[in-house]
């Protein structure tokens, strides 16, 4: 299980706070830096009311060293990124780091991770000392061994901000795409075989159906503020009840247990993170609890789905539909039954694909890395527990 911290506007106060209080201190450090705020994306609750400090002309001092995995390529920090990364940090390849381990291992305070990698192993962080702080790109931190990257003192962080309005978007896209069967209409408008448009089937509108979102964080708040904009029902699940005010603020009623909401739902929605209590938490016997006219939507990870059970209540009517951005694993291999089902759609794991969404979370990652790396209040830290 993780908690991750998220700032209150009192927080804030004590954030601005304390951030004057560290600058002023180490001011001399920090006079030939003209430190701009680049953030824009915490304007709305569940802000960190953090900010992302854009630092320049910082060239006459060492920068501190971040470790990252390559550049470009899909694991590698993004091209257009690095101009960025590079005002704050020296950059510092795991391959750069491999040849030159004696020189580098103390300059490295940071690890920048993209798309799960560089890998965290125990080895890797024997050999770095200086190490303070992991700073994942993204929400969720389950390629992550929580436990023992802390047992080493490091904090770990995320970007739950950053990636929450493009991945709400997904879910909302997925919905509709499923409800309106916009993939089999694609394939028929543009398939070299059809001569007129003859369809067959008829889709199911949201408007006015109910959605039941399981996780209520950032994202999961998010896709309840799209889906009262098409006056759908709101039923929603979380360990943890939400204020009464946001609640209201998106019409969702909490189900205490999971069970009422799926047995309530005309579309159930997936936003938890990957922990060992989220593993399979949608079985057969939560299959059979949805109605036979309900839809499946799966944005977090593949692992929270019983992908056999799906296919087995996919392919017997238990439920109607599924769509998925996330399955386990990524991609399914070719003649996976999943594929074959016509019920299904399947997006490549691009909750975040977008460019806005890409650049936020290098920016809330380095104001993340930053905050460790002077002390101050971290804006998006996960606590192991
Ligand atoms: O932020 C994450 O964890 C993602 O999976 C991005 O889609």
């Amino acid at each position: 299980m993780l908690r991750v911290k998220a700032f209150s506007l009192a927080q804030s106060v004590q954030l601005a706070a304390a951030w004057v209080k560290v600058s002023s201190k180490h001011w001399s450090q920090w006079a030939k830096t003209n430190i701009t705020c680049v953030q824009s994306y915490r304007t709305e609750q569940n802000s960190t009311g953090g900010a992302a400090y854009q630092a320049k002309g910082m060239g006459e001092k060492e920068l501190p060293g971040v470790l990252i995995c390559e550049i470009g390529g899909a694991f590698g920090v993004l091209e257009s990124h690095v101009e960025f990364l590079k005002k704050h940090f020296n950059l510092i390849t795991l391959r750069e780091f491999h040849r030159n381990k004696d020189e580098l291992r103390e300059k490295i305070k940071s690890i920048f991770v993209f798309e799960c990698r560089p890998l965290i192993d125990r080895e890797l962080l024997e050999s770095l000392p200086s190490l303070k702080v992991v700073a994942n790109s993204g929400v969720g931190v389950n390629h992550l061994d929580l436990k023992l990257i802390s047992s080493f003192g490091v904090k770990v962080t995320n970007t739950p901000h950053a990636v929450a309005d493009s991945t709400a978007d997904i879910g909302m896209a997925l919905m509709l795409a499923s409800a309106r069967r916009l993939v089999e209409g694609c394939h028929i408008a543009t398939s070299p075989d059809t001569t007129h448009f003859a369809v067959d089937w008829l889709g199911v509108e949201v408007t006015r159906a109910t959605l039941g979102i399981i996780g209520m964080g950032s994202i999961g708040y998010k896709v309840a503020k799209r889906a009262k904009a098409f006056d759908m029902n709101i039923l929603y699940h979380n360990r943890n009840r939400r204020k009464e005010e946001e609640e209201q603020a998106v019409g969702a009623t909490y189900c205490r247990n999971i069970e009422d909401l799926l047995q309530g739902s005309d579309f159930v929605m997936l936003v938890v993170n990957l922990t060992p209590e989220t593993h399979k938490l949608i079985g057969k016997r939560e299959l059979q609890l949805m109605k036979p006219t309900a839809t499946l939507i799966n944005i977090c990870r593949g692992a929270v789905v019983d992908q056999d059970a799906l296919v087995e209540a996919l392919k017997n009517g238990v439920i109607k539909a599924a769509a998925l951005d996330v399955t386990h694993p990524e991609p399914l291999p070719r003649d996976h039954p999943l594929l074959q089902l016509k019920n299904v759609i399947i997006t490549p794991h691009i909750g975040t694909a977008t460019v806005q969404a890409l650049l936020m979370m290098t920016e809330e990652a380095v104001e993340n890395i930053q905050a460790v790396l002077n002390d101050l209040p971290i804006p998006s830290e996960v606590i192991p527990q």
